[in-house]
């Protein structure tokens, strides 16, 4: 007989191993029909807990091995991985979820009794995790002081581009992210009838909610969808679009296809993946909005007529998602960014091949890395002397100037956006620049 929730606390181990020491992305394993089987065939009771047990855990990674590591006495020996991650599964547990304290090192005790990995190792775990929970009020506000919450890479980058504020975007990144919608109209009216924050991007923050999203009212009406406050800055970049062509590049799910939509554009929504794209022609659907849909690898389209505008919101490593995707630092790495820097360059080059002269192209993404905006923005314009910047001179409503650079692009980060407390603040990682092709 298997004891009640020790299936979940294996796959949530097996899922960590394959996130930390594979590089697997954490949302292909939990997917509810392709992923991990470890995962599907969990009852949906369980495998709620296990992507709480993951998220927490891949959070707040150093800190619960900074922990760890003072609490066992002698190093664990080389290579006792799979130890390492019974030990931090539980501790996730005991420091960030409302598991019983008992109920954490009993499951973990058994995980590792039955793993012939481990089973040695069945002491050690019941002593390191109740000594966890003797010790953790005094020590983790002080492994938390001196620990840097990310792989040295992330945190390095950071620093490179975001000098102290590296720090902030580290603790920002630490908490769950607030649920902000992008709605149809009246996103004042909405606020008031949702009982959320009005952002100064004309979005709509959720405070916490009981149940499924789907049954907030409006929902099934169709008159809003999900999307952080800093993933609708870029449509709100072309300013008017009332009957403006508009090619929407990378369009699946197709969150900034439906505020181009909203906004009056004939838009046509191109992307390579036939899954993300039914998944955007659901979306559009229930907002009862249109577009024309194109499935196609955006480098090889040729459209026969050029477009007034073009959105090119490319492919990228997401670090700006970290708070919705903690295992972005652990699976992604500098040789990635290079690549997708060189994707994102020719994809650019290419995106401004389609407009007509005096048209306009907004390029953005959700990295955090200048040499996926920033940077390859800048290698773009100085090689292509008919295509130009247009400095952004607004953003959204007023009180998101600070989010304009020197050079009149977008960059928002995780630490921006204060709200009433740090859990209902930030935004995502974003950079958006506005190009044009002279007339
Ligand atoms: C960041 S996502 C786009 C998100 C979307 N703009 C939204 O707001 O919902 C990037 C998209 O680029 C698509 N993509 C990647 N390479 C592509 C290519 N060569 N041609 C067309 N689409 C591509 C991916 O399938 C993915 O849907």
């Amino acid at each position: 007989m298997v004891k009640p929730g020790l299936e979940a606390r294996q796959a949530a181990a097996k899922l960590l191993a394959a996130v930390v020491d594979k590089k697997t992305p954490l949302d292909g394993l939990l997917d509810p029909s392709g992923g991990n089987p470890a995962f599907r065939n969990l009852e949906p009771a369980d495998q709620a807990l296990v992507r709480a047990i993951l998220l927490s855990a891949l959070r707040q990674l150093p800190v619960i091995e900074a922990m760890l590591a003072r609490l066992v006495n002698r190093p664990l020996p080389g290579g006792a991985r799979a130890l390492s991650h019974v030990l931090t599964v539980g501790a996730a547990q005991i420091l960030y979820l409302d598991t019983p304290d008992h109920a954490a090192v009993d499951l973990a005790v058994e995980q590792a009794s039955r793993d012939p990995r481990n089973r040695r190792y069945t002491a050690l775990v019941n002593a390191v995790l109740r000594r966890l929970i003797r010790e953790k009020s005094g020590l983790l506000p002080q492994m938390e002081a001196k620990t840097v919450n990310a792989p040295p890479w992330f945190y390095e980058r950071l620093q490179e581009a975001y000098g102290a504020d590296a720090d902030k975007i580290l603790a920002a990144q630490a908490l769950a992210p607030p649920i902000d919608i992008t709605v149809k109209s009246d996103p004042r009216g909405w606020a008031e009838r949702l009982g959320g924050i009005f952002l100064p991007t004309g979005s709509v923050r959720l405070r916490p909610f009981e149940g499924p999203i789907t049954q907030l009212p409006g929902f099934a009406e169709g008159e809003w969808w999900v999307q952080d406050a800093a993933a609708s800055i870029p449509a709100q970049l072309f300013g008017n679009l009332a009957g403006v062509r508009v090619a929407d590049l990378c369009a699946a799910p197709g969150g900034k296809t439906a505020q181009l939509v909203a906004a009056g554009a004939r838009v046509t929504a191109v992307d390579l993946s036939r899954n993300r794209l039914r998944r955007l022609a659901e979306n559009l659907d229930r907002l009862k909005l249109e577009a024309e849909i194109v499935q196609t690898d955006l480098l090889k389209w040729r459209p026969d007529e050029a477009f007034d505008a073009v959105l090119l919101d490319a492919p990228c490593s997401s670090t700006g998602t970290v708070r919705r995707h903690p295992d972005i630092p652990w699976t992604k790495s500098p040789a990635d960014i290079d690549k997708l820097s060189e994707l994102q360059e020719r994809m650019l080059r290419h995106a401004v091949t389609l407009i007509r002269p005096g048209g306009m192209v907004v390029f953005s993404n959700c990295s955090l890395d200048p040499r996926e905006g920033e940077n390859m923005v800048e290698r773009v314009l100085s090689s292509l002397p008919e295509i130009s910047r247009k400095p952004v001179e607004t953003i959204g409503l007023q009180g998101l100037e600070f989010a304009i650079t020197a050079s009149g692009d977008v960059r928002t980060h995780p630490a921006m956006l204060e709200c009433e407390t740090p859990q209902l603040s930030g935004m995502d990682g974003f950079f958006a620049s506005v190009l044009m092709r002279m007339g």
